[in-house]
């Protein structure tokens, strides 16, 4: 069967993702498109020249009974409710990040889905299907580099439009930092404290850029993130891990070396959207073929966006107080305990 898919939210993701899901992947098919913007959600029907109906709103949408699936790439603070009636109407959901922009709204969406009785929901943390973090994850968990003790994280966007807000360097940015880490090293978080340094003049006055993030886990391990939105020179995303008898670092994306003018260069990528192209791919062609062939989604489940809600909030707090928040996780509902879990599917 085909899966067939509503998208909420045609802006720059939504655009991509329709894409993938029209020209390069297999199983999926967009049916149905909504946005606040309506000129966005038509302009998307056009340009992918895609057979799908644009509905005025997410609810009128999911209702369709010819979505099967629906792909949420609105703003974060509206994921949820969307969320919460695909649940409730027994659609498939891949949200992007943030699942939900407090830990209270992720876990009402956890009890939803635990209610309804099987998993429907996958969010959008494609680090963990890229390369890089897959063959770091390998090499700990193969104990190549000893027992983690550091890790050093750097997330820079060359700039931010007018829009983006300090707090959104932890909800929107660092909490890619914030599932992928955990899950490189296998551990919980224990606290979080943000520094803010001296400001960039090339950020809007409104934002206080960059920010350095320091998280501790429960095992002792201590890290640093960079969170550096308006750097200026492309996106550039780092991560090294430090073992008791060795280091391992993220691979660069392999680009051309230039050798010109007396001087040997190489591009630096701008944007997520090449960055992690490869990523994106798989982690949307992995939500339809787990469902096509088991029913359910197997990635980055609803316990992954709550466990990265309640660090995001507790790091806005650590915006605002300057002090050492602390990372209060539930105990984790065995609904969520799985042979299946996506660390084991993404090891495989
Ligand atoms: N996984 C990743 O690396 C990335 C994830 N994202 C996430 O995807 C989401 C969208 O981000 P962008 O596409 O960059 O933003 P965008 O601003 O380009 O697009 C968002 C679209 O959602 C629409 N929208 C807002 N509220 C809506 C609602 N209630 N119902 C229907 N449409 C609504 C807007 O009109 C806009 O067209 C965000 O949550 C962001 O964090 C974005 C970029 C990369
Ligand atoms: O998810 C993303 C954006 O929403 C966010 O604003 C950027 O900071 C991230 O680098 C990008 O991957």
């Amino acid at each position: 069967m085909t899966l067939r898919f509503g998208v909420i939210g045609t802006g720059a993701i939504g655009k991509t993702h329709i894409d993938r899901i029209t020209n390069r992947l297999s199983g999926g098919e967009i049916v149905a498109v909504t946005d606040i913007n309506q000129n966005s959600a038509k302009s998307a029907v056009e340009e992918y020249g895609i057979q799908a109906k644009v509905y005025p709103d997410d609810k009128s949408l999911i209702a369709d009974e010819n979505v099967d699936a629906v792909i949420i790439a609105s703003w974060g603070p509206a994921h949820a409710e969307s969320v919460l009636a695909a649940i409730e109407a027994g659609k498939y959901v891949f949200c992007e990040k943030p699942l939900a922009t407090t830990a209270e709204k992720s876990l009402e969406i956890v009890e939803a889905e635990m209610k309804f009785g099987k998993p429907l929901v996958q969010v959008g943390f494609m680090r963990r299907y890229d390369q890089g973090y897959k063959q770091m994850k390998n090499a700990i968990v193969n104990n190549e580099i000893g027992e983690p003790l550091m890790i050093h994280a750097v997330h820079r966007n060359q700039s931010t439009s007018e829009n983006y807000t300090t707090d959104m360097a932890v909800v929107d940015t660092l909490i890619h930092e914030i599932d992928v880490l955990h899950w490189l090293i296998n551990d919980d978080y224990k606290s979080i404290q943000a520094i803010f340094p001296k400001r960039t003049t090339k950020a809007l006055d409104h934002l206080q850029d960059p920010q350095l993030f320091i998280i501790e886990t429960q095992r002792g391990i201590v890290i640093t993130v960079e969170v550096f939105t308006n750097c200026q020179f492309g996106y550039d995303i780092q991560c090294e891990v430090i073992g008791e008898i060795g280091t391992i670092k993220l691979p660069e994306v392999p680009t051309p070396v230039v050798r010109k003018n007396a001087a040997i260069s190489q591009p630096i990528l701008q944007d997520w959207k090449d960055r992690f192209i490869v990523a994106y791919d798989l982690e949307i062609q992995h939500f339809i073929d787990s469902i096509r062939k088991k029913g359910y989604p197997e990635g980055p489940t609803s316990w992954d966006g709550y466990i990265a809600a309640v660090t995001s909030d507790a790091g806005v707090r650590a915006q605002k107080t300057g002090q050492k928040e602390l990372i209060e996780l539930k105990a984790r509902p065995e609904f969520y305990k799985s042979k299946n879990s996506p660390i084991q599917n993404l090891m495989s």
